[in-house]
């Protein structure tokens, strides 16, 4: 029976910074929509602003998946969709469980982005007994007592928490358990797991108090260069330090 624990992303056994790792998926997007529109070449610097990274940032990237683009033409857009979703392990399906599926649950179960991003939702899960047999995104929602047989039964290696933030370390310790190697957290508290279990948390509202300082820094320079505006410098992409949270942890939204 797969467990999915054989499945760790072999990005990282092959020497990728983490920092670059994060920034695949912005490739990724950027290219796909090149793709949509039939645009057979792109050059690195054309690619860097539609991600929203530094080109020079791009290349280097680029180079630890070995991919250097040809001079004068620039990046086979299908073929780096195809390099950058196989380092990405996007090459295969991969089923996810949402625990919690309340307001954030149901809405990320019915999130199509996931689906054709190769990731499957292949359950849903919640305490609520009222809530056991009733189809959100057309999937029935399942009882948490039988957490660790859906996981076995589907062979799931990612799980989504979104729970009450008291339920998150519970449902955690329950899903690794079970056999799941990696998980995103909603819920707004640190998950302690074992080693060789990956956590990415996402909290938005995190997200909004660093644009709030940003706001306010601006509002300052503003003040101070007597209206000149703030300095041109985006703070996307600026600094890779960025790339770990206040607490050491990995935000799960990154800057580019
Ligand atoms: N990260 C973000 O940006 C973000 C945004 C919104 C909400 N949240 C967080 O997401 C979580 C869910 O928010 P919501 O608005 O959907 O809440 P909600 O109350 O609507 O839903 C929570 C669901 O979890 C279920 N639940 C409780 N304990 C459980 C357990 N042990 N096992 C399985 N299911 C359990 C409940 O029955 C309920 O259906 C909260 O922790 C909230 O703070 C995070």
């Amino acid at each position: 029976m797969a467990t999915g624990r054989t499945h760790r992303p072999a990005t990282r056994s092959r020497g990728i910074p983490e920092a670059t790792v994060a920034r695949l998926p912005l490739y990724l997007r950027a290219l796909t929509a090149l793709s949509e529109r039939s645009v057979p070449t792109v050059s690195s610097e054309e690619l860097a602003a539609a991600a929203g990274v530094n080109s020079a940032k791009l290349r280097k990237d680029f180079s630890y998946l070995g991919s250097y683009g040809t001079r004068g033409v620039g990046y086979d857009v299908e073929y780096l969709v195809y390099q950058i979703s196989r380092e990405l392990g996007l090459t295969q399906d991969w089923p996810v469980v949402i625990v919690g599926i309340g307001n954030l649950g149901a809405a990320l179960a019915n999130y199509g982005g996931f689906a054709s991003r190769g990731f499957r939702v292949a359950a849903l899960i919640d305490a609520d007994p009222a809530m056991a047999g009733k189809p959100v995104a057309g999937i029935p929602v399942q009882h948490s007592d039988s957490l660790e047989k859906i996981i076995q039964e589907n062979g799931v290696s990612i799980g989504v928490i979104a729970t009450p933030a008291g339920a998150a370390q519970p449902v955690c310790d329950r899903l690794v358990a079970a056999g799941v190697t990696s998980i995103l957290n909603f819920a707004p508290t640190v998950l302690t797991v074992p080693d060789g279990v990956d956590v990415r948390k996402v909290d938005l509202s995190i997200e909004l108090q660093i644009l709030a300082f940003h706001e306010q820094r601006k509002a300052g320079e503003e003040a101070h260069t007597d209206g000149a505006g703030p300095a041109a410098a985006t703070r996307e992409g600026s600094d890779d330090s960025a790339d770990q949270g206040p607490d050491g942890d990995v935000p799960a939204v990154m800057p580019a």
